[in-house]
């Protein structure tokens, strides 16, 4: 089981992920998708990445606006794999242009 991060480290790696913010246990961002079927093919390869990873993130589709929560639930919080996951989730939505 991975570590939870504290709230310095946590701090730390947000700097790295400005579109990102914590709430809680959790990380999460809004991602605006130029249209509905953009948004879905995001989450498509969110998806893909997310099985990769084996690390799922909490996902809620509205129209073109995406909401990505990130949190290790084996682990009880925030770890090295949520930011790992955000960096990508990143990556896949500036590929679709979406901001
Ligand atoms: C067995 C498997 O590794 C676990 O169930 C994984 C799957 N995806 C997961 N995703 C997230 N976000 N947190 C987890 O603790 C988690 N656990």
């Amino acid at each position: 089981m991975a570590d939870t991060l504290d709230a310095a480290e946590v701090a730390d790696r947000l700097r790295g992920l400005p579109a990102w913010s914590r709430d809680g246990d959790q990380i999460r961002r809004q991602v605006t998708a130029p249209s509905f079927p953009a948004g879905i093919e995001v989450v498509a390869d969110v998806a893909r990445a997310a099985e990769d990873a084996d690390h799922h993130p909490d996902i809620d589709i509205r129209w073109r606006t995406l909401t990505f929560a990130l949190s290790t639930h084996s682990a009880g919080g925030l770890t090295g794999k949520d930011f790992a996951l955000a960096a990508v989730i990143d990556q896949i939505a500036a590929r679709h242009g979406a901001g």
